[in-house]
């Protein structure tokens, strides 16, 4: 597997970048622990470089016509599609989600660029009545400029992928810096938009010390753009350098969803739901489901159902068609992990299954599901991101409403339920950016994606994630005099 692992460079100008003396670091792979590649750094020259070319791409990829945007973008997608199972295998190895996860990401991110073709033909402005005889009134809808885009470890191909279609569909240029812990899904993404001829500059892919590149990038006045998907504290660093320079930015944080179960439905299933929704990429996704709220009667049912599908989990090699969960990420996630569950035990939560790292060489975390957790167990309110289910009991619908929102955390929730009156209470009372009923399933290339509160601000996916890219020009046209 390891030699379909592509050589890592950087993508800037439409030309692609070795080290050539420049520094590295070393790439692992999260099922084994062993090395993958090399990842050069951009030095400030190439920086610069991408800056000034992203720069002078726009002047010319925002004069291009919609529809030749949206063929450029419509090919990339295609090709993502046609190297689907390498790929797959790529972020697989790299990122150490399933096969089957990896696969679902790559067609997924293909949907997003075949979404975003769609949408840059439809990117209209509008004519407003006039107030005077003879005038026109126009709304122009425009691309912003250059963009900086910075992206996380979990979706490697996904999370840029939303950032790099809609802004190109806009008529922007992207300069991005993915996580140097998985960079091989973002050069993909290049490659393929490389080989369907998009413009040089148009896209630049950059590597190096985050809080360095993020600063020196967001800086330039040529960036008129910032959008960061990952942590709070990370993300509010960068708001600051955007509000610095008064540039908008988008904001994909951090989340900590509460799943509310009550007892008109069948608890067993709701909890083989649940499991299969929270065992997703190892937990390492900003919805995943964590505070289960289980209405009293339901309770015992839902916890040993819940432990029952998380114990049945396949936990192994990520690139093994027989794992249902792979391993986490890095090492860090995994010591992580364990000091939430030590904590929540050492105040008395009980664990149902699970609650250490497994005995082999990667990265592994057992699926854990934990119970009767007293209120001052840290996991309560950090955010796990990872196979941590933390499952607790309510009495009535207003008190798991306000357990729900008791977190500064708002990007998703999750309600399982039948009564169409408390659905309707549940979506306007749920503090949060996506609210699913009885499913668990959110993201999708044509909805909108974002959070409030904590969790960040401004949406990606659906027309509001191209919306994004664009800013607003009002023409008044009078007659000559
Ligand atoms: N919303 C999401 O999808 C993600 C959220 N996270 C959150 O982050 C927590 C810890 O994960 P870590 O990787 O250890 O978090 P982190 O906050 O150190 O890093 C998150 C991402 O931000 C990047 N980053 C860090 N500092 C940066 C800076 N100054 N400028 C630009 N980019 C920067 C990192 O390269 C990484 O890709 C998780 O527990 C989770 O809460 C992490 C990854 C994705
Ligand atoms: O971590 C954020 C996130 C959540 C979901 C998805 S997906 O579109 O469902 O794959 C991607 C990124």
């Amino acid at each position: 597997m390891p030699s379909l692992y592509p050589e890592l460079q950087l993508y800037i100008d439409g030309e692609w970048l070795g080290a050539q003396g420049r520094p590295s670091e070393t790439v692992f792979n999260p099922s084994t622990g062993g090395a993958l590649g090399d990842l050069p750094h951009a030095t400030f020259g190439d920086l610069d470089h991408a800056l000034s070319s992203a720069d002078r791409a726009w002047r010319t990829w925002r004069a291009t016509t919609a529809a030749h945007r949206s063929g450029v973008l419509r090919q990339a997608a295609m090709l993502l599609r046609s190297r689907a199972e390498t790929l797959g295998a790529v972020l697989a190895t790299e990122q150490g989600k399933t096969l089957m996860e990896a696969r679902q990401e790559v067609l997924g991110s293909a949907e997003v660029f075949e979404w975003c073709a769609d949408e840059a033909r439809r990117l209209y402005g509008r004519v407003i009545p006039s107030r005077e005889p003879g005038w026109r009134q126009l709304v122009l809808r425009q691309p912003v400029g250059v963009v900086a885009a910075f992206t996380p470890w979990n979706f490697p191909m996904m999370i840029p992928a939303r950032k790099i279609a809609a802004s190109l569909a806009a008529g922007c240029t992207c300069i991005i810096k993915p996580s140097e812990e998985t960079p091989a899904g973002v050069l993909e993404i290049a490659r393929a938009l490389h080989d369907a001829g998009l413009p040089r500059g148009v896209l630049n892919v950059v590597f190096g010390v985050p809080a360095e590149v993020s600063r020196h990038l967001i800086a330039s006045p040529l960036v008129r753009k910032v959008t960061f998907t990952g942590s709070v504290p990370v993300g509010r660093v960068i708001a600051s350098l955007a509000a610095e320079q008064a540039k908008p930015a988008t904001l994909e944080l951090g989340g900590h969803a509460p799943v509310l179960i009550f007892d008109d439905v069948d608890a067993e299933r709701a909890a083989r739901a649940c499991a299969t929704g929270k065992f997703r990429n190892a937990g390492q996704v900003c919805t995943s489901p964590t505070r289960f709220y289980v209405q009293r009667s339901a309770y015992a049912t839902f916890v040993e159902s819940f432990a029952r599908a998380a114990s049945s989990l396949a936990v192994g090699d990520a690139t093994d068609g027989g794992s249902t969960m792979g391993p986490l990420a890095s090492a860090r996630r995994v010591a992580a992990m364990q000091s939430l569950v030590d904590d929540a035990v050492a105040s008395g939560a009980r664990l149902a299954c699970g609650g250490s790292r497994l005995p082999r060489d990667g990265f592994f975390f057992a699926p854990t599901v934990l119970h009767e957790l007293p209120p001052s167990a840290r996991v309560l309110s950090e955010e796990p991101f990872g196979p941590l289910a933390l499952v607790l009991p309510f009495d009535d619908e207003d008190e798991a409403i306000d357990a729900a929102n008791a977190l500064p955390y708002g990007l998703a929730a999750y309600a399982f339920t039948n009564d169409a009156g408390r659905i309707v209470r549940l979506s306007e009372r749920v503090e949060t950016g996506m609210l699913g009923i009885n499913t668990l399933i959110l993201a999708g290339a044509d909805t909108p994606f974002g959070g409030v509160k904590d969790s960040g601000y401004g949406s990606e996916g659906g027309m509001e994630g191209v919306e994004a890219y664009l800013v607003t020009k009002y023409v008044a046209q009078a007659p000559a005099p």
